[in-house]
């Protein structure tokens, strides 16, 4: 079959291709229905990802958050119509120590690989997860930034020293939003305070216990454990916060990607024997525990609803570009595009 791809060729220019692939390749092809812009799509979409990359990787399809139908299935296991989440992840070799998302080899859709912008897209069996079939998929849209979140805590879990009083999380976007909801499901005994910079964004953490804004922290105000979810030169500041109040052999999660090397004062990072713990992207397991958790809260899909920003249909590459530049000045919340192409 000819299979349409919407790559990105330069910075706010997509281009269709025509690319020939067989049903027989023993791949699930699925048929995207809704997919999220990611902040790493916009840094691309915008060339603002940096010329080196740019050149590198486009052109190429973008969006790595979605969700779809499956259409085929060549073993017949899978119904046709079962509402399915893709794995942008898609790994050529295991390791025992190393996460399928850390592996060098791996390849990502929509950072160097084609994403999701395409008619069809083909899937090993391992790279989709099931999803209820009355979830709200405007919401399901945007599960694998959830699965971010989902990814990082596990690794805390796995990482950090077992006290478990306040967790502190800096940023007040997508992914400050989702970090302070797991938590509060995944610890439910301990404090969450959401630190960012705009009382109307934070407003929406209702189930936070306590909101502060980034220049009224009061000098003695400390948190056992931190998640960094600012990005861009905000990481940088809110790591020097994060430093300053955070107690001893505390963890730090870093999530916010930045384009240019950011100042740590590592000097107190010493001084407090902190852990500082990076954590890029997500595998399949950390996709079906998200799921999980969707079945197992539910309540969690009604606030994650709060975060769908702009819906558009998209029957066009025109409509794809502006909901692309649309988001860029959206200030809250994700845009999803209703893939009718
Ligand atoms: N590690 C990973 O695998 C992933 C990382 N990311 C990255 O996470 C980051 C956040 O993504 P997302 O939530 O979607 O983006 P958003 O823009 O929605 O959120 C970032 C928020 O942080 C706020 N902020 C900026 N500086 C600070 C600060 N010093 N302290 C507290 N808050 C601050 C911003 O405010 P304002 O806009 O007013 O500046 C904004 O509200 C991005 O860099 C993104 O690329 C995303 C997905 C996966
Ligand atoms: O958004 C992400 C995962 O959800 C990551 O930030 C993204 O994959 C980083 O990739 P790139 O190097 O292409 O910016
Ligand atoms: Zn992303």
């Amino acid at each position: 079959m000819i299979n349409q791809v919407y790559r990105l060729v330069s910075p706010r220019q997509f281009e269709i291709t025509y690319k020939d692939r067989s049903i027989v390749s023993g791949d699930v092809v699925v048929r995207p229905t809704h997919l999220s812009i990611c902040a790493a799509d916009q840094r691309y979409f915008t060339g603002t990802r940096g010329k080196e990359a740019m050149k590198k990787k486009l052109p190429m399809a973008l969006i790595h958050e979605g969700v779809g139908e499956v259409v085929f299935d060549p073993k017949h296991e899978l119904k046709i119509g079962t509402k399915v989440v893709m794995v942008p992840n898609n790994p050529v070799e295991e390791d025992p120590f190393i996460a399928e998302n850390y592996l060098r080899s791996s390849q990502f859709r929509s950072s160097g690989y084609d994403g999701f912008m395409q008619d069809y897209v083909f899937l090993n069996r391992d790279r989709i997860v099931v999803l209820p079939d009355t979830i709200d998929m405007d919401v399901a849209a945007f599960t694998e930034l959830v699965t971010i979140t989902v990814h990082a805590l596990s690794r805390f879990e796995k990482k950090a020293i077992k006290r478990r009083g306040t967790f502190g999380v800096w940023g007040d976007g997508n992914l400050g939003y989702i970090t302070c909801l797991i938590l509060k499901k995944l610890y439910p005994e301990s404090k969450v305070i959401i630190f960012g910079k705009t009382d109307y964004k934070m407003n929406h953490f209702s189930f936070a216990d306590q909101a502060i804004k980034i220049d009224e922290i009061p000098d003695d105000l400390q948190v056992d454990h931190a998640i960094e979810c600012a990005g861009g030169i905000g990481s940088q500041y809110a790591l020097d916060q994060i430093i300053d109040h955070i107690k001893p052999e505390g963890a730090v999660c870093l999530l916010g990607v930045s384009e240019h090397p950011i100042e740590v004062n590592t000097r107190m990072v010493l001084e407090k024997g902190l852990t500082l713990l990076g954590s890029s992207r997500s595998g399949a397991a950390d996709f079906q525990r998200t799921v999980d958790i969707y079945e197992q809260y539910p309540d969690v899909v009604d606030y994650l609803s709060t975060l769908i920003g702009n819906v558009y249909d998209i029957t066009s590459v025109q409509d794809a570009v502006n909901a692309f530049e649309t988001d860029l000045s959206s200030s809250w919340g994700k845009t999803i595009m209703r893939w009718k192409i």
